[in-house]
């Protein structure tokens, strides 16, 4: 059990957070007491104890409590397998048992095994406890499945029914503990998944169970070619487009090995695979699929360790010690892992390599600490060169290298802009493949390259549009996008940081509920803005590229490069978050009329360079202009104009705050007083580059708390209103649009114009 305890550190769905500190077990020398007056209890119903914890959490990575109960009993009932706990302290008070239930009143009960994910959770996620909110809102965990193998190793499901349902009589502990009961994997309630699908493939009895568990009844067109190949002990290329599985087209032959090597003595073994991936949001996340991989209970999982930054080192170090895969972004990897020399020994024992987001991790101005990892995972240390003589040959490589995306580019740093459009062309399959080779040591001569999709780069289920607009009004066509699009959970791309803490508020004043992403946030603020993303329907999440790639979030329907992509396969990745897993949805760029002519080049490269790879006849693909009623949209126009001075006030005042702070400090270390204003003024005057914005930044915080008010107060009345659209010519519409009502997702969006014209109502 606790072997299985880092893996369900990724669920990323930190529940109340408990310990059972003195969980009084009857053992010979502690016998339990049986009196009399003990009952059985839910361990909801108990008053638990808040641990104090110290103010600084900066080492607790995300640990923000830590709950005790004494005097409890736990017994495991050897005629029923059942799990109940005693006690004879007395029942916490009534508002607490409120809380832990749900709208119909019944208990929220976990499972025992969700009682260890409580404990991963938070090892590392950082949740803090006015999320608890969003977590009850966690659909419940699918109910054990109980495969049945076939001698063909194919697995069906049994299906089940509910225990309380079968007997019509409630149950001792129904709901906390069942899971974990024999009675209750023969009974528990789920659909029939055949998997007989993957039968070709040769997996595990075990590997099929959690594939029926997770409803994966057939393996994607990537799953079913690459696994084979990666199981015959093959160095792999695998390419297919965003969201078509590539995570378990690895994940799939990892757990194999794994569950082969059990077999081996056991001891102390150097971890089975190590994956590297470019983002941490990326790293996390690939650790939760290989996590739900192994969630179907008939089998110990690898244990995982995610090594990521804005973690605590030390505590990362540790973790490597019992890993047998290790997940992690290469800046951090190569830290902990060059600690010491126990480590680095140890890494080079790996059996499996995967590089995901292969292109990214090893295009220039990324390579860097991607090749200090294979540098460590190559290189001789000096124990290794005396024994093998003054001139060491090169050891024979046995460990797989498996390397994955869903684009191969070349000139990823150059721009788009203004560079004879030469940016982010994409690789054909040879130049892929010469390109690896120079970068990777594969251990063999020709690793297999496989291409699932080499006629369509992009999803088959999205669309893709343009709205063109004046420069400075892509924040007000934004907002109208999103009025259009609301109710719809939409990913905003920007290609700076600055842009994301200016349109985060700026939308949010507007009433949409948007959260911002970018490399600069704290850690755990990123996983928090990703976590409520995911778990709130309709909500925005406004990013730089940290979230372009991988990011596997359900029900993405909307994707508006607010910022054009760079590059081509920015482009292919960033569209990629939406239409994943044979789903639907819309990409929308906003572009300046400058630039329309080059996106409209760099997306018909996109659509281009996969059919030149098939010989197929060249149609230069042409991206449409979203018709918009530009007259309709200019009626949204002073909200915009409010929202965005409120946004660049807060924005201003923050700025003007933190450099305050930073004088003062400098000014205290120096003996001097600070005064901000004299400073002003006393200060000469800046001309040229950047000024204009220094002023704007100035004006902007110059407003006063009442002006911000007065602002606010406009605001709200404004967006309490009616956009009054009078009579359209071309679509005539009756008294006015009710934006409350669109954003309430009963509204009319009719009143933006005909957008449907590309099929975009159907979004
Ligand atoms: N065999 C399968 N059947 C159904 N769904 C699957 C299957 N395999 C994976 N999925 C689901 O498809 C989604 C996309 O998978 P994944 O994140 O691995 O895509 P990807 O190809 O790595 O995308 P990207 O290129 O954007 O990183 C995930 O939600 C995953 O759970």
């Amino acid at each position: 059990m606790k072997r299985n305890l880092p893996l369900k550190v990724a669920a990323i769905k930190t529940r109340k957070r408990r310990k059972i500190e003195q969980a009084v077990r009857p053992t010979p020398s502690n016998p339990a007491k049986r009196s009399s007056e003990r009952r059985t209890v839910r361990l909801d119903d108990l008053q638990w104890k808040e641990v104090s914890m110290p103010d600084r959490l900066d080492d607790f990575e995300g640990f923000f409590g830590l709950e005790e109960i004494e005097e409890v009993d736990v017994f495991r009932d050897g005629a029923t397998g059942k799990i109940s706990f005693q006690t004879s302290k007395p029942a916490k008070d009534t508002q607490r048992q409120v809380d832990v239930e749900d709208a119909n009143g019944t208990q929220h009960g976990g499972s025992q095994e969700n009682a260890g994910e409580k404990f991963d959770d938070d090892e590392w996620s950082g949740f803090s406890e006015e999320e608890e909110e969003v977590k009850e809102e966690r659909p419940q965990e699918p109910e054990l499945p109980r495969p049945s193998t076939s001698p063909s190793g194919q697995v069906k499901l049994k299906a089940k029914q509910k225990r309380g349902k079968k007997s019509g009589e409630p149950l001792p502990m129904e709901g906390a503990f069942d899971i974990l009961t024999d009675e209750a994997l023969d009974v528990s309630e789920t659909d029939e998944v055949d998997v007989s699908a993957w039968g070709d493939l040769g997996l595990s009895g075990e590997t099929l169970s959690s594939l029926s568990k997770l409803k994966f009844s057939q393996p994607t067109p990537i799953q079913a070619s690459a696994i084979p190949e990666i199981l015959a002990g093959h160095d792999v290329i695998g390419k297919a487009s965003t969201g078509s599985g590539k995570t378990l087209a690895f994940g799939i032959p990892i757990l194999e090995s794994f569950l082969a090597s059990r077999l081996k003595p056991s001891g102390q073994r150097p971890p089975l695979a190590l994956i590297v991936s470019p983002t941490r949001e990326l790293a996390h996340q690939l650790t939760a699929h290989l996590t739900a991989l192994c969630s179907s209970n008939t089998f110990d999982g690898p244990s995982i360790a995610t090594i990521t930054g804005g973690l605590s080192v030390q505590k990362q170090r540790r973790l490597l010690t019992n890993a047998d895969v290790v997940i992690g972004t290469p800046g951090r990897l190569w830290e902990v892992i060059s600690m010491g020399q126990g480590l680095i020994k140890s890494f080079r024992q790996i059996r499996f390599l995967v590089v995901d987001e292969a292109d990214r991790l090893l295009s220039e101005g990324h390579y860097k600490e991607m090749e200090e990892i294979l540098n460590i995972l190559e290189r001789f240390d000096e124990e290794d060169e005396e024994d093998e003589g003054p001139e060491p040959t090169i050891p024979e490589v046995q460990r797989q290298t498996l390397v994955f995306s869903a684009t191969f580019h070349k000139g990823l740093q150059q721009k788009l802009a203004g560079k004879g459009n030469k940016g982010g062309d994409l690789m054909n399959k040879q130049e892929s493949m010469e390109y690896l080779l120079k970068k990777l040591r594969f251990r063999e001569e020709k690793p297999k390259l496989i291409d699932v999709n080499p006629t369509h780069q992009m999803a088959s289920g999205l669309k893709e549009g343009l709205i063109e607009c004046a420069g400075t009004e892509k924040d007000l066509y934004l907002y109208a996008l999103l009025l259009f699009h609301s109710k719809k959970r939409s990913l905003i791309f920007t290609n700076s940081i600055s842009a994301v803490r200016r349109l985060s508020p700026f939308l949010q004043n507007l009433n949409l509920p948007a959260l911002p992403l970018h490399s600069q946030m704290p850690q755990k603020a990123r996983l928090r803005s990703v976590e409520r993303f995911t778990a709130q329907p309709g909500s925005i999440l406004v990013a730089t590229d940290v979230a372009a790639r991988g990011l596997d979030i359900p029900g993405v329907q909307l994707i508006v490069h607010y910022h054009l992509p760079r590059a081509a396969d920015t482009y292919v990745h960033r569209s990629g978050r939406t239409a994943r897993a044979e789903a639907s949805g819309t990409s929308i760029l906003i572009c300046a009329p400058e630039e329309v002519a080059g996106v409209r080049r760099l997306v018909a490269k996109v659509h281009a360079q996969s059919k030149s790879d098939t010989k197929l006849k060249k149609t230069a693909y042409f991206i449409r202009s979203l018709d918009i009623d530009r007259r309709i949209v200019s009626r949204l126009k002073p909200r915009a104009i409010l929202s965005k001075r409120l946004a660049d006030a807060v924005i201003a005042k923050e700025k003007k705050h933190k450099e305050d702070e930073w004088l003062r400090e400098a000014a205290e270390d120096l003996g001097v007083n600070y005064d901000s204003e004299t400073f002003e003024a006393e200060a000469p005057g800046r001309r040229g580059r950047g000024s204009g914005r220094k002023k704007k930044e100035k004006e902007a915080g110059a407003i006063t708390k009442s002006e911000m008010q007065a602002l606010r107060a406009e605001l709200k009345g404004l967006l309490s209103q009616r956009v009054n659209v009078g009579v359209s010519e071309r679509y005539l519409t009756r008294g006015g649009v009710d934006v409350d009502a669109l954003l309430n997702g009963t509204g009319n969006g009719e009143f933006l114009g005909i957008v449907d014209s590309l099929g975009f109502d159907e979004v």
